[in-house]
Formats: structure tokens, sequence, C-alpha cells
């Protein structure tokens, strides 16, 4: 062990998924140097492909071309090595990109309660189907539509209001070790 850093570094990418502000970013970067993986972030590499930011490409390419090549992007991160993928909050909505995180990769839900959401993601910029919209409405509606399908992973842990990043990489790495011991 050296560092922070542990020694049980996973053979299979793990990808986390949730809604908007569940975290997936911020605790996916600090997961992945807990475990000493590459961290990768779906959006972030759209982003650098289209040379446009996510408002950009909504507002230029529209949604449906937006996840085209989110679910492209996904498939090349999941053929190269075991990293922690973050995914955007529609990433595994896609049934294609469900089979392949089946397939290759450990699947985890950061479920929070829209409450939770809202108070993290309001006043933020960036995130298009948020824009002059009622967050707590739209969080709403969209948790309607996903949760049953977030709830699909393989392991899923809550996220709540004012916890720190540190304890939800402590509650992954935790249930992930569960995860492999029920194996
Ligand atoms: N467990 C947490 N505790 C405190 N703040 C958090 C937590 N998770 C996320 N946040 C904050 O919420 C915002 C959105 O998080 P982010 O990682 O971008 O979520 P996602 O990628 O799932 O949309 C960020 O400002 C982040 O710092
Ligand atoms: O939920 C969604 O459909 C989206 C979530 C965003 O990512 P985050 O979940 O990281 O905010 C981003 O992919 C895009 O704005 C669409
Ligand atoms: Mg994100």
């Amino acid at each position: 062990m050296t560092g922070d850093q542990d020694d049980t570094a996973p053979a299979r990418s793990i990808v986390l998924i949730g809604l908007m502000g569940a975290g997936k970013t911020s605790v996916g970067r600090r997961l992945a140097a807990r475990l000493g993986l590459p961290f990768v972030d779906s959006d972030a590499e759209i982003e650098e492909a289209a040379g446009q930011s996510i408002p950009q490409i909504f507002e230029t390419l529209g949604e449906p071309a937006f996840r085209d090549g989110e679910r492209r992007v996904i498939a090349r991160l999941l053929a190269g090595p075991p990293s922690v993928i973050a995914t955007g909050g529609g990433a595994w909505m896609d049934a294609e990109t469900r089979a392949l995180v089946r397939e290759g990769a450990t699947s985890v839900w950061l479920k929070a309660t829209v409450a939770t959401l809202a108070g993290r993601v309001k006043d933020k910029p960036g995130r298009p189907l948020l824009h002059g919209k009622d967050v707590h409405a739209v969080l709403t509606q969209l948790a309607e539509q996903r949760y049953p399908v977030y709830a699909e992973a393989d392991l899923t842990v809550q996220s709540r209001s004012g916890m720190a990043h540190d304890e939800m990489v402590r509650r992954i790495l935790e249930g992930l070790e569960q995860l492999e011991e029920g194996q």
C-alpha cells in the first residue's frame, strides 16, 4: 500500500451512474485516486471530441446527437484499461450501454433524494436539461423515469445532503468489497 492508494485495484472498470448532482464526477475522481485507477468522465470526453461544451452540443447538434456520442464514448472507454468511469445522468437509460457495462464492468448507482440533488445543482450552469427550468420539478420527473432503471446497477450507494465526498468513497469501497465477497 502506498499513501492513500489501495493496492487491490479491481480488474474491471467501475461505472458510476445516477442523476445530476449525485456525485459521479466529483466522487468518481476521488474513488479513482483511492484505487489507483485512471479517472474518466464521459461528458468531458464528449466535450473534448466535439470541441464544444455540453450546453453547446445540446444547442447546436441536439440531444439525440449527444446521446449517440455518449453511447460511442462509453463503449470506447469500456474497451480501454480498467478505470473509474463517471457517466452523464442519462447514459444508463441506453439499453446498449447497459448491456456493455454488464458485460465488462461493475455499475454503481449513487442514489440521492431529489431535494439533495436539487440543492447541489441549482444555480450551477452547464446542465442544459435544467437550464431556465424548475430544477426540483425536472429532477422529480427524471427520478420517476430513471430510478427503476438505475436500480438495475450491481451496487447502490446512498448519498445524503452534507455527506463528505470521502464518506461516499468509503461507502462505495465497502459496497464493492461486499459485492466481491458475495461472488
Ligand atoms: N457527497 C457529496 N457531498 C457534498 N457535495 C457533493 C457530494 N457529491 C456531490 N457534491 C457536489 O455536488 C455538485 C455536483 O456533483 P457532481 O460530482 O458534478 O455530480 P454528477 O457528476 O453526478 O452530476 C458538486 O458541486 C459536488 O461537489
Ligand atoms: O441527466 C442527464 O441526462 C445529463 C446529465 C449530465 O451529466 P451529469 O449527470 O454529470 O450532470 C450531462 O450528461 C447532460 O447534461 C445530460
Ligand atoms: Mg458529472
